[in-house]
């Protein structure tokens, strides 16, 4: 059912903040939208210049209109600007009592002016207990712990353990405010904490993004989605959304994120097709890059044993790969397409070759994460046509390149896997990952309706394929795992099938 969702917030009439991008972020997550103003805010990309407050029996008036007609599944309070309109809210909830109420407790506009009384801070700390999930960015934190804002990680995590443990309510502790190539963000608890990896965008388009985040926690929390899962899903989102945002080219200080950037990037006929099916994998991606693996090869705290068992099974991986990438080679009508799949399997041989030679060692058997992966290629290979076949072999091509992108901002000359980072953050990786994606969009566009849809749940099977491969890898080492060299052997390690 399409989770019913309320906004109490003030507004942004360059769309990019408050109301107008909670409207959003609730509609292009699959709710339906609903919003109570409680200011008026005279605001652009570049600041606030004045704020209009409805007296605060008008306020009530918009609660009750809403409340009294319509069933609420989630409510997120935005800027709620001073103790009446604060009260008032409290009393309204304490009244209705909807499922889910998320609290971003908005103080501070990104320009600095300030959204909320001052003297009204005491008040949203009391409505911390009246609410499930509260959103603090670390100057918000600051404020309802009482302390000076937080400049580490840890620091911030003990701040947001207070609170949760004071207030009774989960807190959703933002990285935003830190610095450094990773932008962390986790869900804590009076006695646990989940943590959740992002990767920092190089933009300016960071307006709104606290509005934007809480409405979408609200939105997933609607549909039953426990708060750990809702994070990683409206991270994932969100993250894209500020990659879009510059390109909407909205004003001249801190522009909006692109809410609709899925809806953007889903084709009209089937022109794209990959973008769309990357959209589709969003939540898989996540998880993939939130993986202990994933984590720990970026930031170089692996352990050379599970390293080793992965490339293990990597180039059990790749043997079979370059088997199916013949084949799409062979199923191809034009001539640069058979070149390219060819040429890739040649490759895929001899980065097997070459793991076998120097990083494995006596050969290993499949693990069943491997040989569910190659199940699903050959089952493709055999029972499908050439669209869905290419359609199961790109993922392994363009999570590995998009990985190479993020995980080599962490890069150094002493990093145990820098060679992993480099191979696949090479230019001619990601350009043999973009012609592998064109390629499949041609096969898109070729492909009746029922042959796309088969090529969707091949691509999104591969996916999921590829998560399992890198999950596999998680667990502690086993004893009779062979140490590989890790750093220190000149072979290019891994599964570049660059076809080149
Ligand atoms: N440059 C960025 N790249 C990726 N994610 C970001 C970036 N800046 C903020 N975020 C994410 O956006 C969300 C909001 O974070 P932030 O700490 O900036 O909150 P905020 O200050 O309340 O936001 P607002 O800009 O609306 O005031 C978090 O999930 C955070 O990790
Ligand atoms: C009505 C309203 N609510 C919240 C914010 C905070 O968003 P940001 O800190 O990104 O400016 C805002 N600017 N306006």
């Amino acid at each position: 059912m399409t989770p019913r969702v309320l906004s109490v917030a003030g507004t942004d009439p360059t769309g990019g903040a408050g109301i107008q991008a909670d409207l959003k972020t609730i509609g292009a997550l699959g709710g339906y939208a609903m919003a109570v103003v409680t200011a008026l805010v005279a605001q652009n990309t570049r600041g606030v210049r004045s704020v209009h407050v409805p007296p605060v029996s008008f306020l009530t008036e918009q609660l009750e209109a809403v409340s009294d007609d319509v069933e609420i599944d989630a409510v997120k309070l935005g800027m709620l600007h001073s103790t009446p309109l604060i009260d008032a809210v409290a009393t309204w909830l304490d009244r209705v009592r909807p499922p889910v109420v998320v609290l971003d407790p908005v103080m501070v506009a990104t320009s600095g002016d300030r959204l909320l009384d001052e003297e009204a801070e005491a008040a949203i700390r009391r409505l911390c207990h009246h609410v499930d999930l509260v959103t603090p960015n670390l100057p918000e934190l600051a404020v309802l712990t009482e302390r000076a804002p937080a400049t580490t990680w840890d620091d911030a995590v003990g701040q947001a353990t207070d609170l949760a443990t004071a207030s009774g309510a989960t807190v959703l502790l933002k990285g935003g405010h830190l610095a450094g190539a990773a932008c962390d963000d986790a869900i804590v608890t009076a006695d646990a904490i989940h943590s959740v990896p992002g990767r920092r965008v190089r933009s300016t388009s960071t307006h709104g993004t606290g509005c934007t985040l809480s409405s979408a926690m609200a939105t997933l929390a609607a549909s039953g989605t426990p708060w750990p899962e809702a994070l990683h899903r409206a991270k994932a989102w969100l993250t894209e959304a500020i990659d879009h945002g510059a390109a909407l080219r909205v004003g001249q200080g801190n522009g909006p994120v692109d809410h609709f950037h899925a809806l953007r990037a889903q084709p009209s006929g089937t022109t794209g097709w990959s973008t769309w099916m990357w959209e589709e994998s969003a939540d898989v991606r996540a998880r993939v890059e939130a993986c202990d693996f994933v984590r720990r090869l970026g930031d170089g705290s692996l352990e050379p044993e599970r390293f080793a068992r992965y490339l293990a099974q990597d180039a059990l991986y790749l043997g079979e790969y370059a088997r199916w990438l013949v084949r799409a080679g062979s199923l191809a009508t034009g001539a640069d397409e058979r070149l390219f799949w060819t040429r890739a399997a040649a490759s895929a041989l001899s980065e097997e070759e070459r793991l076998h030679r120097h990083w494995v060692g006596e050969p290993a058997e499949p693990g069943p994460a491997t040989r569910a992966y190659l199940d699903h290629l050959r089952a493709t290979a055999h029972g499908g046509g050439h669209g869905e076949l290419v359609a199961a072999l790109l993922p392994c091509y363009w999570l590995y390149a998009d990985l190479g992108a993020r995980l080599v901002l962490g890069d150094h000359p002493a990093h145990p896997y820098t060679q992993w980072l480099r191979l696949y953050a090479d230019p001619t990786f990601a350009a043999a990952a973009r012609t592998a994606r064109d390629l499949v969009d041609r096969a898109a566009d070729a492909a009746t309706p029922a042959e796309r849809a088969r090529m969707r749940s091949a691509f999104a099977r591969s996916m999921v394929c590829e998560l399992a491969f890198f999950e596999a890898a998680g667990p502690p080492p086993l004893s009779d795992a062979r140490p590989a060299a890790a750093g220190s052997s000149s072979a290019s390690p891994g599964r570049r099938v660059a076809g080149r």
